[in-house]
């Protein structure tokens, strides 16, 4: 069986507000990046990594794998307008039938255990997608003055790697873009096919703001204590 992974890097980080996008910033002295990239490179079914950047950073990049002597084997690709356009991008170069993760570049602290079950969950399902419970209580804002309390254990924070048999994330992606496709699993689901969730992991943050960089290195620094 095939493996893939498709890493999206194709974001300009506004939230973060820094002069160099997000997945580039350091963590533990390299970019967020490569430690995305070696979380997948570990993983022991050996998936080819597609690495989808903004062409204006393909130069960049490359200079920092030079500066970084990082070695992992992978393609770089051209990134899109929207997330949906990056992973779209990515999904055209693959032509074999195997199994595909998408990950957000800048969730580094991803463990090679998850991305694994999360292969063989979806080889398995069709789907494999990564979430977590809330722990703080969640309410619905109704109009301005109401908002009404929900049951919050009957919801799920999405995460990723959020992993497709290759054929279904292929015919997912041939409808065209809608504003409420924040992930794979909204435009798989909007296709048609059932979603399948898989525990995924607290320490999986997405970092989007500056305290989330900051988070990351701590939990990167007491990994395994
Ligand atoms: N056109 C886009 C937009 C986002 N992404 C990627 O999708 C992941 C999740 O997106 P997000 O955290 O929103 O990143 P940004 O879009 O960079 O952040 P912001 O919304 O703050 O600008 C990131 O790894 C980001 O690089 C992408 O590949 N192509
Ligand atoms: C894909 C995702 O990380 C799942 O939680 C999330 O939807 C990305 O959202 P963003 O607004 O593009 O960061």
């Amino acid at each position: 069986m095939k493996y893939y992974a498709i890493i999206v890097a194709g974001g300009k980080g506004n939230r973060m507000n820094q002069a160099v996008a997000k997945q580039f910033l350091a963590l533990d002295g390299k970019p967020v990046l490569m430690h995305t990239i070696e979380a997948f490179h570990k993983c022991v079914l050996n998936p080819e990594i597609i690495l989808v950047l903004n062409t204006d950073q393909h130069r960049f990049w490359d200079e920092l794998c030079s500066l970084h002597h990082f070695n992992i084997p992978h393609r770089v690709i051209q990134g899109g307008q929207e997330r949906f356009d990056s992973v779209k991008n990515g999904l055209e170069v693959i032509s074999e039938n195997g199994v595909v993760a998408v990950h957000d570049a800048v969730r580094p602290l991803v463990s090679t255990a998850l991305i694994q079950a999360a292969y063989e969950m979806a080889l398995e399902k069709g789907n494999a997608i990564a979430a977590i419970q809330p722990v703080d209580s969640v309410r619905m804002k109704k109009d301005d003055q109401h908002s009404v309390a929900l049951n919050r254990n009957e919801l799920f924070l999405i995460q990723t790697p959020q992993t497709f048999l290759t054929a279904q994330l292929k015919a997912a992606y041939l409808q065209p873009y809608r504003n409420e496709f924040t992930d794979d699993a909204s435009v798989a689901e909007r296709a048609g096919f059932s979603i399948h969730l898989l525990t995924g992991e607290r320490s999986n943050i997405k970092i989007t703001y500056a305290q989330d960089l900051e988070l990351a290195s701590f939990l990167l620094k007491n990994k395994g204590l």
